[in-house]
């Protein structure tokens, strides 16, 4: 699937939309904290098989309980549906 880039009134509307991501950097970002490493590492394990599945994938940053994600699109150079569409899976991982 191709990635549909982003309109600005699109990207303005992103904070209401999901309310557990920011925009950093023109990325949307998201920091989660869990009770241990075990528990990082099943949640990154299942964002693994979502995004594998959707054909995009997210930046991420673990250390110990802690998994830092930053969405952008490579393809188009900013934002896309599937940033988007790998936002909400990401949430249902949780
Ligand atoms: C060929 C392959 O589907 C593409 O390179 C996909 C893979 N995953 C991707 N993930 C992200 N975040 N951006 C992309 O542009 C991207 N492109």
């Amino acid at each position: 699937m191709a990635a549909q880039p982003l309109t600005p009134s699109q990207i303005a509307a992103l904070p209401a939309d999901l309310p557990q991501w920011t925009l950093r950097e023109g990325k949307l970002h998201r920091e989660l904290r869990f009770a241990d490493f075990s528990a990082a590492f099943g949640f990154m394990a299942r964002v693994a098989l979502a995004a594998e599945s959707l054909g995009h994938h997210p930046e991420w940053c673990n250390v110990w309980n802690r998994v830092t994600i930053n969405l952008t699109t490579h393809d188009t150079g900013g934002l896309s549906d599937l940033d988007v569409e790998l936002a909400r899976r990401i949430d249902a991982c949780v």
